[in-house]
């Protein structure tokens, strides 16, 4: 069939339009959102999620005049070097977005519009290919499903420091044997926490945080022993192994010299905080604990890490911040062994992917994650499995967080036989 664009050279998948829009986070924040169209119609989407305890070294989320400035400088700036640009050349396209945008950083066109760039490629690409995302992404043999990661019990910043101090208390069910027993496992934990919740505090009418994850004024100590009793308790019904994890994203605790434990009323040195979180792993069998510091400190993460060796995987968000540069001063000082993947946190997929690659040749396991204020949009989903993540934290129950997990449950089927659980990498 004669195709004018094809005998004029022009590749079918080749990008003919961007459009950029402003679009809303599910927390109700302003975002942006970025639409690719090809040379043959398919198109590709993808909305810019927003962290709310973000780490001091992550992109810059806007430009700083904000999300009327990030069009603007899109329009400007991007879609006109974009256009004629194949969208199967995802390093081309991120290379572009960084050469475009000349800062280390996105402070220019912004992490946002980098981001959704990024991603609408890819999409528009796999859909060009007619492929799910996650096979574009992660090839043939992208079949190993990871277990989510699920905050049942909200604090930190994320419950306006008025519940217990660490950010998330997380249930991953690691040994469930598919996809939907591990999603249903984590809600039906979520759902008897709730119940819990109530017996303990007269004052506590269901709220819940951006993520799903219950907000009730208790203590640390009281979040721990109530999810500790419900986990074991779901384990033993369940036949399989459940463990209990811990964000405490201490960035928001520190102070520059202590950290503060605002509930208990109570400042702790570092050398005091690290020694609560040791007896915290072994009273309660924490099998994960991300963000125990603060994100400068290399060697504390370090300590803990020897320290809690095959008990309890540390895990750095804030500290790594998704960036390569980073990952390699960890891996030089032996800081933590698991690392967050936020594609947002960098910018770009091909950011992302360099520090995936970097962390699996050094034996840190990855966890995929979205931010507080995330999309209704499912890619993550597809990201986790393209990029072979063991652990995929997508919080709990809401639209923006059931958008990936029933979207996991969906990729499973579509995997018929293939489909299987990572192997675990809790013991
Ligand atoms: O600390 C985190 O892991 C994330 C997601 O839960 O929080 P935020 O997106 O607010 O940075
Ligand atoms: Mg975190």
């Amino acid at each position: 069939m004669f195709n004018r664009a094809e005998s004029a050279g022009i590749s079918m998948s080749s990008i003919d339009d961007a459009i950029i829009r402003k679009s809303f986070t599910g927390r109700g924040d302003q975002t942006v959102e970025v639409e690719l169209i090809l040379e043959s119609g398919v198109r590709g989407l993808a909305t810019a999620p927003a962290g709310a305890s973000k780490g001091k070294h992550e992109v810059q989320f806007l430009p700083q005049d904000g999300v009327d400035a990030a069009i603007d400088m899109f329009r400007r700036w991007v879609a006109t070097d974009l256009i004629g640009m194949d969208a199967v050349d995802q390093g081309g396209i991120d290379a572009k977005l960084e050469e475009v945008d000349g800062t280390p950083n996105f402070a220019r066109i912004g992490g946002a519009s980098a981001f959704a760039t990024s991603l609408a490629a890819a999409s528009a690409a796999s859909n060009y290919l007619e492929m799910p995302l996650y096979k574009y992404l992660g090839g043939a043999l992208a079949s190993s499903f990871p277990y989510p990661v699920s905050n049942v019990i909200g604090g930190g910043k994320h419950s306006r420091n008025l519940g217990p101090d660490f950010q998330e208390f997380l249930v991953i069910p690691y040994g469930a044997p598919d996809i939907y027993s591990a999603v249903s496992t984590n809600l039906e934990i979520h759902k008897e926490v709730g119940k819990e919740l109530a017996k303990e505090d007269p004052t506590f009418a269901g709220g819940k945080n951006d993520e799903g994850a219950w907000t009730a004024k208790i203590s640390t100590i009281k979040a721990l022993s109530i999810l500790s009793t419900v986990v074991k308790k779901k384990a033993e019904e369940k036949g399989f192994a459940i463990g209990i994890g811990i964000d405490a994203a201490a960035s928001g605790m520190w102070n520059g010299e202590k950290y503060e434990y605002r509930s208990e009323g109570k400042e702790r040195s570092a050398e005091e905080h690290m020694e609560f979180i040791k007896q915290l792993v072994d009273e309660y069998n924490i099998v994960y604990f991300e963000d125990p510091l603060h994100e400068e400190d290399f060697d504390g993460f370090a300590e803990l890490t020897a320290a809690l060796r095959g008990k309890c995987l540390i895990v750095g968000d804030d500290l790594f911040v998704t960036n390569s540069s980073r990952l390699r001063m960890g891996i030089e000082k032996k800081a933590g062994n698991g690392i967050i993947i936020k594609v947002d946190q960098v910018g770009t997929l091909s950011r992302a992917f360099e520090t995936v690659k970097l962390a699996k040749e050094n034996g840190y396991t990855i966890v995929v994650s979205h931010r507080s204020g995330d999309t209704e949009r499912e890619l993550l989903a597809h990201v986790a499995l393209g990029f072979q993540s063991p652990l995929i934290k997508t919080g709990i129950v809401g639209g923006e967080r059931m958008a990936k997990l029933n979207e996991l449950i969906r990729m499973w089927e579509a995997e018929g036989k293939a489909a299987h659980m990572s192997k675990s990498p809790f013991k």
